[in-house]
């Protein structure tokens, strides 16, 4: 019985070498939803219309009505859809030269696409194929049906989260359609994200920011910026040893399910395997201000500090191979 309710098998969820307690699940009606909210705890919101409008978002419905525009589409060798900056690709040195030795090759292509071609594709996809993952910011060139149904989100339940919880301006709500298994490996965002789940089942792993020492992101001028280093498939505990004391929180997340994924929070997201396609819209908003500080600092705040160190040493020092001398020269047998 459980089974058919729930809607997927733990024999699609892809294993990892990690221990993770269950996110809380509640309903949208239950006080304890906006106390763990304002604690920048993560909660599965259940029962809210928030999306309701998109239920009917298959990919039949969304191709006679997504307009013929042109759609972010992300190609990958394998099931990770590693995120990266473009524009920290090209590290340019003071006279504009490639700076040496900062050679990144993207692990995705990036390339638009109209949605019908993406939808052929979708249905013709053989093992062994490329995978794809749409990734488009929702905006008014998408067909005149969406809006309409954009428009009838239940902008009074996001927006009311908004307002309680003092965070700043929505900033973009991205549409996320992705193949069965596809994976967005672990990162944090520097946004309150309100994670509307649309079709099909999502398992979502998360850590809090006090994790940053067992996640190892990426430098900050990396093109992986706030992406964890660890391959959670193959994790390398010879330079990640910390990452065997990682202690996260998981949940599936199903149609009209809402993930509050808190701002800094990783997470590490994953379309179940052998579950067909998913369709996720998301809510970023900035920050809220930053209230008065208060000692001890949280952890999130201590990132956003290491962030700008790392940002103001490149800047004084201009080549990256300069900051781990530097450092090593001011830490080592001194601050330990
Ligand atoms: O909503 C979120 O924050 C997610 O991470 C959702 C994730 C795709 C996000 C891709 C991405 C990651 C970093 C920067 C810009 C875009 C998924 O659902 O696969
Ligand atoms: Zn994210």
């Amino acid at each position: 019985m459980a089974n058919e309710k729930k809607g997927w098998d733990p024999n699609q969820l892809r294993k990892y070498d990690l221990n993770l307690e269950q996110i809380p699940r509640l309903d949208y009606g239950d006080p304890r939803v906006d106390e763990l909210i304002a604690e920048n705890k993560p909660v599965v919101i259940t029962g809210s219309k928030l999306v309701k409008s998109a239920e009917k978002w298959d990919i039949d419905y969304l191709e006679q009505h997504m307009g013929n525009g042109d759609f972010t589409v992300f190609l990958s060798r394998n099931h990770k859809f590693k995120y990266y900056d473009e524009k920290k690709m090209a590290q340019k040195s003071q006279n504009g030269e490639n700076v040496k030795g900062v050679e990144f090759s993207p692990p995705t292509k990036k390339i638009d696409m109209k949605l019908p071609e993406f939808i052929k594709r979708l249905r013709e996809w053989k093992r062994g194929d490329e995978r794809l993952y749409l990734q488009q910011g929702l905006n008014n060139t998408v067909g005149p049906a969406i809006v309409h149904d954009f428009v009838h989100f239940d902008w009074d339940f996001c927006n009311s989260k908004q307002a309680k919880h003092h965070w700043g301006p929505l900033t973009s709500n991205l549409l996320l359609i992705a193949m069965e298994g596809n994976v967005t490996p672990c990162h944090y965002d520097e946004q309150q994200n309100l994670f509307a789940q649309i079709r099909g089942y999502k398992r979502c792993i998360l850590f809090p920011p006090d994790q940053f020492d067992c996640l190892y992101p990426h430098p900050v001028h990396h093109p992986h910026d706030r992406q964890s280093m660890v391959d959670f498939d193959r994790p390398d505990y010879n330079r990640f040893p910390k990452f065997k004391e990682a202690r996260g929180c998981e949940t599936v997340i199903g149609p009209g399910d809402i993930l509050y994924i808190p701002i800094y929070w990783w997470h590490h997201i994953e379309s179940l395997m052998r579950g067909g396609y998913t369709v996720t819209v998301n809510f970023w908003y900035k920050g809220g201000p930053n209230t008065s500080i208060t000692y001890p600092l949280k952890a999130h705040q201590k990132v956003a500090v290491m962030r700008n160190i790392e940002k103001m040493l490149l800047e004084v020092l201009q080549d990256p191979k300069e900051i781990p001398p530097l450092l090593r020269a001011m830490v080592l047998g001194r601050y330990t």
